[in-house]
């Protein structure tokens, strides 16, 4: 089965747990992409929800599929966020940022009352680290925030390359919030929320792709069916 079936019936899955009413946050990547357009397919036969999209990729998609939208300005909480991420560990935390949506999703799931993460199966890891965890920095000061970076890695006892990400071009990748992202090739993270913390004091990064104690389930899809993971 490919990797385009597993994301699919992942986000099918998680489309079990959308009721009535909910209001929603509607994640961002290939697999979040899945989630928009069979809910779309939902919303079309009468369904009845709003939701916030975290970036304009999902915005256009979710209009594009008829989904009525709101912002979290307009909303206080919401019921439930179904995203994607890069890598999943057995205690549902996770990276994310790959597709550059990180400060808007973790903002998104941080207003939710629960958050589903969906993928195919590959994306569960024994440990954080090996995909290149994004940090989301402001333009100014770059070498600077790039350094403190460092020293912060070095002193939660992690070390690696730190690339800058770049988009089409060859120009910086540029985030929906107009900030730029540093991808750090760390390998292995042992202490997550250690590092999410002392990336997160750091002036010049505005947001770490470390999801700590965000989801409350992951969906994963594989050869041999759907497998759920529950925080305790
Ligand atoms: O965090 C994300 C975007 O910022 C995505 O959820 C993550 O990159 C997974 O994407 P995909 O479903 O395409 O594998």
């Amino acid at each position: 089965m490919s990797s385009h079936d597993l994301k699919r019936q992942a986000a099918a899955a998680a489309l079990e747990h959308v009721r009535d009413g909910m209001k929603l946050g509607l994640g961002t990547g290939s697999t979040a992409k899945h989630f928009v357009e069979l809910l779309g397919e939902r919303v079309r036969g009468g369904l009845k929800v709003i939701a916030v999209p975290t970036s304009e990729a999902t915005r256009a998609d979710a209009q594009a599929n008829g989904i009525a939208l709101t912002t979290l300005d307009e909303v206080d909480r919401l019921d439930l966020t179904v995203d994607g991420a890069d890598e999943i560990n057995a205690a549902l935390d996770l990276v994310k940022g790959g597709g550059g949506a990180l400060l808007r999703e973790k903002i998104v799931a941080a207003a939710s009352d629960r958050m589903i993460v969906i993928a195919d199966e590959s994306k569960l890891v024994a440990n954080l680290g090996r995909f290149p965890l994004p940090i989301e920095v402001i333009p100014f000061g770059l070498a600077a925030t790039r350094r403190a970076v460092e020293e912060a890695c070095a002193e939660c006892g992690v070390f690696g390359s730190i690339s800058l990400r770049k988009g089409s071009g060859g120009h910086a990748f540029v985030t929906d919030g107009g900030h730029w992202i540093l991808d750090a090739h760390l390998g292995r993270i042992p202490d997550a929320p250690g590092l999410a913390d002392s990336l997160n004091a750091i002036p010049g990064v505005v947001e770490n792709g470390l999801f700590i104690g965000l989801a409350s389930m992951a969906v994963l899809a594989g050869p041999d069916g759907i497998r759920i993971i529950e925080r305790p």
